[in-house]
């Protein structure tokens, strides 16, 4: 299946922010192989918010590992914002902190430094200027703006994650990538940190693509793209919980009597 996002419905600038052509990924030595991403083809609009979901070894994380640049596809092609991800080491690292933001289960946050230089470090390793203003305004708007000098464990699980979030919106990235961002959240955190990704979302227009187990937080998304077995197999647009679990369980379905 090939997907490929039509004009946003809200109105959205149609620029593609993420393409991938015929991304193939083979994981391990010949005669112990596992095709872990059998040919996936998509593109997405600058300015959405995308949800991925599948069983268990389908392929989620290594998609958004070769989307964002992070594992090298086997064959296949990605792009994100017009530009071919492709080159030696220097030059991935190069465009990922160009274009790249990263939302992790576990936050990621380097526990010697401040909630603000946590933030303002991925625009120090891209050797930008730093405008500490903005990134305090921006840690206003996760509502952490109290919070600037606090160490990440003087902070909730909750609170940390939505510095993550502040870190990866204030480089203002072409893509940010989540993956499974509420993983280690109680439900209420959770619900905290969907509303925030959604709002980068329709406020900011950031594009964002989320990898996630739970239909609840799929919800939040403007689109579902379901994988199994390393392939695209479907695509729910304005997605509610319920159908999104249905669906789920009709994969499940279909890879049991397919044998998988
Ligand atoms: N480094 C690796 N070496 C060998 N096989 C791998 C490697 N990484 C992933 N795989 C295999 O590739 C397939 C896809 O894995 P992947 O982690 O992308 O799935 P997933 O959908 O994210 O799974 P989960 O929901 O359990 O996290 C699985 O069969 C997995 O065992």
């Amino acid at each position: 299946m090939t997907v490929s996002g039509g004009a946003h419905s809200r109105g959205m600038t149609n620029t593609e922010a993420l393409r991938l052509d015929e991304v193939r990924k083979v994981h391990g030595a010949d005669g112990n192989q596992v095709v872990a991403l059998a040919g996936v083809t998509l593109s997405l609009p600058a300015g959405t918010f995308t949800a991925v979901m599948g069983p268990s070894g389908s392929g989620k994380s290594t998609l958004l590992q070769c989307a964002a640049g992070l594992e090298r596809p086997t064959g296949g092609r990605v792009f994100v914002a017009g530009h071919e991800m492709k080159g030696d080491e220097t030059e991935l690292t190069k465009f990922r902190r160009e274009h790249i933001g990263f939302v992790f289960q576990h936050f990621n946050l380097l526990p010697a430094l401040t909630v603000l230089q946590n933030v303002t470090l991925p625009l120090r390793l891209a050797g930008r200027r730093v405008d500490e203003a903005r990134a305090a305004e921006v840690l206003r708007a996760v509502g952490l703006g109290d919070r600037l000098s606090h160490r990440p464990q003087e902070l909730s699980g909750g609170q940390q994650q939505r510095v993550a979030i502040a870190r990866a919106l204030v480089a203002s990235p072409s893509v940010i990538f989540a993956d499974e961002p509420t993983g280690a959240l109680d439900t209420r955190s959770a619900r905290a940190v969907l509303a925030l990704l959604q709002q980068a979302v329709r406020t900011y227009g950031q594009t964002l693509v989320m990898v996630t187990h739970d239909p609840v937080a799929a919800a939040h998304a403007d689109s579902v793209l379901f994988l199994a077995d390393g392939r695209l197999v479907g695509r729910m647009i304005d997605p509610t919980a319920e159908a999104v679990a249905e669906r789920l369980t009709h994969l499940g379905d279909e890879l049991v009597r397919k044998g998988a």
